[in-house]
């Protein structure tokens, strides 16, 4: 187990038309604690793959360093670093039997084979490979070889961490929410750093605790699932994370005569805290960004005297729930309606409760400005 840390990290694959470094990570600093499960969740492009090869030691970084319980890694090679890397198509020996493939990782660093089996038999275990060990690989589904790759990842428990990109891509998707299921579980049991890489929210919180999202060769957030839904750092995670994603709407921040401020989206005025207020009154923000979830739209059954009044545009079924659309100041917005909730047509009473219209600033959270607490 490691504790892996990227430090001012930043690489290049090369330079664009006009001679300047073109970035497919751009610099950070970033730790994956030790013996924690995490997701790197981005789309594609964002340079996930990138990362996870400069951490394995397939891509050298073009600046920055690689450190392993604080020990810099940079100069060490793939085998050498103690890192499994599952891929995202599955990388067996095909003459071999599924026995053997297990066996490989631990027969490639000396492990006596007493020790081999029982760790064999406990992985194949776990992934249900037991009845199969005998078969050679090249006669398994695209699923077992994938689950077989898996198991190579996971027999020697010397490892550093496991690190997985995209393992399920190739997974049937019936089979894909039982095997996150069990690497979740695999975790628990042998408490190893893993980082699994994906562009499926889901399958990023159903197996990580912490999940570092990823956007244009940066981690714009790095929470729990409940932070990036309740408190998006950036946009971003926002408009990325929750189906729908979050609404967003550009306002501005007027400074009125008396001194104080206030948000405006054309002629409606957004309420916001003072401390809020006053922390963009402090940034000289004069634009800013509002951003709330379908989920936290308040839509009153009648008339309502702090609400927006707005235009219906459609409601869609999805079964369970529906999703109410309408025009908010010609902007098209979303809200979750519950189930028991009134389908409303026509003209319609929204609000957007305070605590979850969230305030950005170039793309980045603003929080509110904390008083400082008079020590005397
Ligand atoms: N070998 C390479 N040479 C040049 N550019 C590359 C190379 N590999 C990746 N890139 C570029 O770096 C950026 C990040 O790519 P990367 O594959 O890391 O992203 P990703 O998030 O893993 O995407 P995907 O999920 O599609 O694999 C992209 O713009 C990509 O075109």
């Amino acid at each position: 187990m490691a504790e892996i840390t990227l430090n001012s990290l930043a690489h290049s694959y090369g330079e664009k038309s006009d001679g300047q470094k073109e970035y497919a990570i751009r610099e950070m600093t970033h730790v994956w604690g030790q013996g924690g499960a995490f997701a790197l969740l981005g789309p594609s492009g964002c340079g996930k793959s990138t990362l996870l090869n400069i951490i394995s030691g397939l891509l050298e970084p073009s600046e920055g360093e690689v450190l392993f319980d604080g020990k810099r890694v940079n100069e060490l090679k793939p085998e050498e670093r103690n890192i499994a890397q599952v891929f995202q198509f599955p990388v067996v020996y095909d003459t071999m039997s599924v026995y053997d493939n297990l066996a490989f990782p631990l027969r490639n660093i000396g492990v006596p084979e007493y020790k081999v089996r029982s760790k064999v038999h406990e992985v194949a275990e776990i992934l249900e490979l037991t009845d199969q060990l005998k078969r050679k690989a090249k006669g398994l589904s695209a699923d077992q070889k994938q689950k077989v790759s898996m198991g190579r990842g996971l027999v020697r428990d010397d490892v550093s961490a496991i690190l997985f990109d995209e393992p399920l891509t190739v997974i049937d998707p019936q089979l894909k929410w039982k095997l996150r299921r069990k690497l979740k579980q695999i975790h628990e049991q042998f408490n190893i750093t893993m980082v699994y890489v994906t562009h499926d929210q889901l399958e990023a919180s159903t197996f990580a605790d912490k999940i570092a999202v990823m956007y244009n060769g940066q981690i714009v957030q790095f929470g729990t699932p409940r932070e990036l839904f309740e408190n998006p750092a950036h946009t971003f995670v926002g408009y990325f994370i929750g189906s729908p994603g979050m609404n967003f709407f550009d306002a501005d921040l007027i400074q009125q005569a008396d001194g104080t401020s206030t948000i405006l989206f054309g002629d409606y005025q957004i309420t916001a805290s003072q401390a809020m207020l006053s922390q963009l009154t402090d940034m000289q923000a004069s634009k800013v960004t509002l951003g709330i979830r379908p989920e936290f739209v308040h839509v009153w059954d009648g008339k309502s005297d702090d609400a927006f009044k707005v235009e219906v545009d459609y409601v869609e079924d999805l079964g369970t729930y529906k999703i109410l659309s309408f025009l908010f100041n010609g902007q098209m917005m979303k809200a979750r309606l519950s189930e028991d909730q009134k389908v409303p047509s026509g003209q319609v009473y929204v609000s957007f409760p305070e605590q979850w219209t969230k305030v950005y600033v170039n793309d980045y959270l603003v929080e509110p400005k904390q008083e400082t607490q008079d020590a005397n």
